[in-house]
């Protein structure tokens, strides 16, 4: 038997508000008790539709949804509560009636509503690099601050390690080594050799992940891996999204074998900075954050100004300097990483 779900206040109070608006809307509409509501996890997304998974007892069933409009958005990873559909005879359709508080929340920027969101409940982002043709630290500490930002963990994944040379790979190390102090963790792998898998698989299991990186970097080839059901296309380009233009970007969350979940969709893979002011992208590096406020100047720019404590800290050595230059190198790029319809800050 399915658990009774236990509803807070604010969800008794949503129910209550679509109730009476399905009866303002017609006799027909059947009242939807809370005692009726199923808990469930939307796994895909798209167009008016959303899948929910229900679990009961060692079954799992895949409930079609419709939702109810006066839900503002609905997205993979959503713990839900939903009611069967009274009006088809079809047993497995079913109503999203509500949508529970998120833990966490990933957004992209869209072109009608400025941002838009893609996916909740997310634990884990792996940030994925390839050692080959270059690394670029800038790169991976873009993706750790927009982590950082919606407080999510991040993972550093370095891919196609099997191209490096001793001598290159020992290098590699030591250049990762800030982030290692930093309390990050980081993983060689290799789709070619399978190295790393073992490593990536356990980072995974018993967390919902996400997969990020620049194009080209093997994400696709690490979750064909990783899920060997999963049929990603290799080495294509998987939408032409136009940051959202028109897409019905559909999202799907997939278990994996090792025991953890997976949400992709091209929606996903593409989360930027473009909408954090300069103070996010400061606290967004971990190590600045005891000196932040400390500053002689209150809008203390962290370059030249008199007085910085963030810089000091870099000339004493208790912060690294190529990631305060990382940090001025991504302040002074985010105006043109920014989509033009997105309003700056
Ligand atoms: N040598 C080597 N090549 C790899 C490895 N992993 C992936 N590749 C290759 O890199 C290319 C790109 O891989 P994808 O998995 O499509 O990369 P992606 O990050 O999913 O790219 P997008 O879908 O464009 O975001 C393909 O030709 C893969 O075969 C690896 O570990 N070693
Ligand atoms: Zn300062």
């Amino acid at each position: 038997m399915a658990k009774k779900p236990k509803l807070t206040h604010r969800q008794q109070r949503q129910v209550a508000a679509n109730r009476n608006k399905r009866l303002k809307n017609g006799p027909s509409e059947e009242a939807v008790n809370s005692a009726d509501l199923i808990e469930g996890r939307v796994v895909g997304r798209f167009g008016k539709h959303a899948d929910v998974e229900v679990r009961l007892a060692d079954n799992i069933d895949i409930f079609r949804c419709h939702i109810r409009r006066t839900i503002d958005s609905v997205v993979c990873g959503d713990d839900v509560l939903i009611s069967k559909d009274q009006h088809t005879k079809a047993t497995l359709n079913g109503v999203i009636e509500i949508v529970k508080d998120r833990r966490s929340m990933l957004s992209r920027p869209d072109y009608y509503d400025g941002v838009k969101p893609v996916a909740a409940n997310i634990d884990q982002i792996i940030i994925v690099s390839a050692v080959l043709p270059t690394v670029s630290l800038n790169i991976i500490d873009r993706y750790l601050v927009a982590c950082e930002h919606i407080n999510i963990h991040p993972v550093i994944v370095m891919n196609k390690v099997e191209l490096l040379n001793t001598e290159d790979e020992k290098q590699l190390h030591e250049s990762l080594e800030i982030y290692r102090q930093l309390g990050y963790s980081i993983i060689f792998t290799s789709c070619k050799t399978g190295q790393g898998l073992d490593d990536l698989n356990r980072h995974l299991s018993e967390k919902t992940n996400i997969f990020v990186g620049q194009s080209g970097v093997g994400k696709s080839s690490l979750i064909n891996q990783i899920l060997p059901d999963a049929d990603e296309v290799v080495g294509d380009i998987s939408e032409t999204s136009g940051l959202g233009q028109h897409t019905t970007t559909s999202a799907k969350l997939l278990h994996l074998p090792c025991g953890g979940d997976l949400i992709d969709s091209p929606g996903v893979r593409e989360f930027g900075l473009w909408h954090l002011t300069p103070e996010e992208v400061t606290w967004g590096f971990i190590e600045f954050r005891q000196y932040i406020g400390g500053c002689k100047f209150r809008d203390c720019k962290h370059l030249n100004d008199p007085g910085c404590m963030i810089r000091e800290a870099a000339e004493k050595g208790e912060i690294s300097q190529i990631r305060l230059d990382s940090y001025h190198k991504i302040l002074a790029t985010m105006e043109e990483q920014r989509p033009s319809y997105i309003p700056s800050n």
